[in-house]
């Protein structure tokens, strides 16, 4: 939290634990889970001021998961305080003089200072300048990993990586002032968190509404996945991010990588054939109905596929005829070893949720199939005392700056 407080005072904090008048008077709340911030209202941060441990849909979804078979639902409460592991500052002032620091309350552009950056005087660094639109850098947002579940929860805190974005106000990469920004992000370690314990080793995964491929790539990394990751991506400009980091990737990743420029609901069924695990990340609306529709209906095309003179999973090489993609739409890294061929469908779906309404609809139209059933849900709470959503599912995992994250995991 910044210091120093250059920007005009904000007005005095409401009283601690101060209730607005109520005319049926309810209990008093309990003080070991109320945020007992002296900021709470001045400050754009925080909604929910008492019962920091119980978000609202707590209840909610333990019923649902109890209904849908899952009687073990399980829920970090997280750390109450001192939780924010996000923090996007901006950058302003100038490089002898920087500001770097949270915007004083929403709406405002009043910085609330740092002082002590070290990184932006030592490189002469410009801070942006709003009204010009002139400068180098504009904010920093800075990360850190807690979910390191090989350790006990109460060193995840102290051991965890700090990912530290950095908005920079140019062109491009190869702009005159990128050297000094290569400089400043060398300095920082980047984040990418664990989704292997879910998947077997050996197993062939397709990342669906991948993105740049995080998912995908760090599961590569791992090497868990020896057979092929595909990522399939309806978003052309996170190609070179894809691209960029796959360069990037150590010499001991032997998967046979692909990136797609698709939209996973045309055809969905030629993504999902060849992948033993498919990883699911879609935008808050849920999945795509025709998407739904093919994981409803594997057994179908199973079936289908197992009758005589038919050659939908057996198509070696000519893979998916009936998907005809351009050359610039693909990025294929070759496995280094020869692959066999997989023509499985999938057996196991890890749902990544950041919408509970459309996970809730997504989820019970998969059972209703019959085809799939709930293994594991887990959610998280981690912006206590803010109305962001909990994120529901299997495996711990957040990343980037999206709010809460979780995934449900399924069997078939
Ligand atoms: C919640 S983000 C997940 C991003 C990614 N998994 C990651 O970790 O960065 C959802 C992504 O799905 C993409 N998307 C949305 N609709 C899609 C579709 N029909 N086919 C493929 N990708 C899609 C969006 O462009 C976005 O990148």
């Amino acid at each position: 939290t910044p210091s120093a407080v250059r920007a005009p005072p904000a007005p005095p904090p409401p009283p601690l634990l101060s209730l607005p008048p109520n005319p049926k008077p309810t209990p008093l709340p309990s003080l070991t889970c109320a945020l007992q911030c002296p900021h709470f209202q001045s400050c754009s941060g925080c909604t929910q001021e008492y019962n920091l441990q119980r978000p609202i849909i707590l209840n909610e979804a333990t019923d649902f998961f109890k209904k849908h078979g899952v009687s073990d639902f399980t829920f970090d409460s997280c750390k109450l305080w001192g939780w924010r592991c996000r923090a996007k500052l901006a950058v302003r002032g100038s490089s002898t003089d920087p500001l770097v620091g949270l915007y004083h309350q929403e709406g405002t552009h009043n910085v609330a200072d740092i002082p002590d950056c070290k990184g932006i005087t030592e490189l002469n660094i410009e801070p942006y300048d709003e009204d010009q639109g002139t400068g180098e850098l504009r904010y920093v947002q800075m990360a850190v990993t807690t979910h390191n579940t090989s350790l006990p929860s109460a060193e995840r805190y102290k051991n965890g990586k700090v990912q530290v974005s950095l908005v920079w106000n140019s062109r491009n990469e190869k702009s005159p002032s990128s050297e000094k920004l290569n400089a400043l992000a060398d300095a920082f370690d980047s984040l990418l968190r664990k989704l292997q314990k879910h998947v077997h080793v050996g197993a062939s995964v397709a990342d669906l509404y991948a993105g740049a491929g995080v998912i995908g790539l760090s599961l590569a990394v791992t090497r868990k996945c020896r057979q092929s990751v595909k990522c399939v991506e309806i978003n052309k400009e996170s190609k070179p991010s894809f691209e960029k980091t796959a360069e990037r990737l150590p010499n001991s990743v032997d998967s046979s990588i692909s990136w797609h420029n698709a939209d996973t609901s045309i055809e969905p069924l030629s993504w999902l054939v060849g992948s033993d695990v498919v990883v699911v990340d879609p935008p808050r609306k849920g999945l795509d109905p025709s998407l739904l529709n093919a994981l409803r209906t594997i057994p179908a095309v199973e079936s289908k596929a197992k009758s005589p003179g038919s050659s939908l999973l057996k198509a070696k090489g000519e893979k998916r005829p009936w998907i005809v993609r351009s050359r610039e739409a693909l990025v294929q890294i070759e496995s280094k070893t020869t692959q066999e061929d997989s023509q499985s469908l999938p057996q196991t779906l890890i749902y990544i949720s950041c919408g509970w309404e459309s996970f809730k609809e997504d989820c019970k139209s998969l059972l209703s199939s019959n085809v799939w059933h709930l293994n594991k849900a887990h959610g998280f709470n981690f912006f206590p005392g803010t109305q962001r959503g909990m994120g529901v599912g299997k495996v711990p995992f957040g990343y980037q700056a999206l709010s809460a994250y979780g995934c449900g995991g399924f069997g078939s």
